[in-house]
């Protein structure tokens, strides 16, 4: 019987590369390749472990997984890239199974799959089927806000929230005000969008989770666009969705169902549409983990899928 498949995971010492890990660790199907810590920013090193692996995971700042990805000459190696650096390059694969039904067999098939940013994982989820089903124009004038848990901007942010200077750290902070981050792209593209939302990023005093929402006025959608009919629409995209749950109108009524933090450790996202039809006013809402349906567990739900066509 041949060897299970072994997977090399660069950057396993930051915040997503180590739950990665955690995920990983106990897994009879697969074999872990780690380098030692002296070693664990050496290039050669690097470059032999990418090259006898079956799956790199890159956990890197988006400098590094470039690099990465230059280091490698076999061609049998397939990518799972965690960082902004392919999401929106031609021949890679984008890593959100729930995006079309076309999907997970694309994942399954590809050689390099760039998984999706956090945020967008929400604005995605949210827009896509709305705009693929006609019920939100592709040129609407989108903004998207969110606030993510510190964790989002990765080790230097955690010990600024958990570190020495934690008692000085900002319960709240609003980001991103020159409107240039770095998900309007990624966002436009993968939603089916012909123009660049606006995103306004913000992160609170609290570890890990999102919430994300985007505002509509029902006389900017097409006739037959309703808080219910946008509802039914993401309920029947995600309906045999394992990850992916849509609330229903009773459901809606719990403002706990929006804790940014209800699916922390996890791989799931809840999605909800809410409003007020008098006023023609609808907002859609997501919520899930940055570190789990935004980062690591996306990234082994996506290595799962390669496994298993393997
Ligand atoms: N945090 C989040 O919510 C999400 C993050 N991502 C993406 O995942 C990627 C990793 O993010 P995150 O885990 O938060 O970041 P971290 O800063 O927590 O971790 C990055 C890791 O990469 C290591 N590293 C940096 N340069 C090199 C190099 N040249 N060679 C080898 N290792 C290197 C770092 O080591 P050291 O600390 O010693 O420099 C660190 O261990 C990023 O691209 C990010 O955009 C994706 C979705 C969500
Ligand atoms: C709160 C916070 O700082 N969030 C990060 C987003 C996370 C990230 O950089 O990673 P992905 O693009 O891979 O999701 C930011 O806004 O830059």
């Amino acid at each position: 019987m041949s060897n299970p498949p072994l997977i090399f995971i660069d950057g396993d010492q930051g915040t997503t590369g180590l739950l990665i890990h955690e995920r990983l660790r106990d897994r009879k199907d697969l074999r872990i390749l780690t380098l030692p810590a002296a070693e664990r920013k050496d290039a050669q090193r690097r470059a032999e472990a990418i090259n006898s692996a079956d799956i790199a995971l890159l956990c890197l700042p988006d400098a590094a997984a470039r690099e990465a990805v230059a280091l490698i000459e076999n061609p049998r190696v397939r990518v799972i890239d965690a960082s902004s650096a392919h999401r929106t390059s031609p021949g890679w694969v984008y890593g959100f199974p729930e995006m079309t039904p076309e999907q997970p067999q694309a994942i399954a098939n590809a050689h390099r799959i760039s998984n999706p940013g956090c945020y967008p994982t929400g604005a995605i989820a949210l827009l896509r089927p709305l705009v693929q089903a006609g019920l939100v124009p592709a040129d609407y004038p989108l903004s998207i806000h969110a606030v993510s848990g510190y964790s989002g901007g990765g080790r230097p942010q955690v010990e600024q929230y958990e570190g020495p200077e934690a008692a000085s750290a900002a319960p709240f902070v609003l980001y991103g005000l020159g409107l240039q981050h770095k998900h309007p792209p990624e966002m436009q593209l993968h939603a089916g969008l012909t123009q660049r939302p606006i995103f306004l990023p913000a992160y609170g005093a609290f570890r890990q989770g999102i919430v994300l929402s985007i505002a509509l006025q029902t006389r900017l959608l097409p006739a037959g666009s309703s808080l219910e009919s946008l509802r039914a629409a993401l309920q029947r995209h995600y309906a045999g969705a394992r990850h992916v749950k849509v609330l229903d109108a009773e459901q809606s009524a719990a403002t706990a169902q929006l804790d940014p933090t209800r699916h922390n450790g996890s791989n799931d996202m809840t999605l909800g549409v809410f409003g007020n039809p008098a006023e023609g006013h609808i907002l859609l809402c997501a919520v899930f983990d940055n570190l789990g349906k935004g980062a690591s567990g996306a990234a082994v739900q996506n290595l799962d899928l390669l496994l298993a066509a393997a």
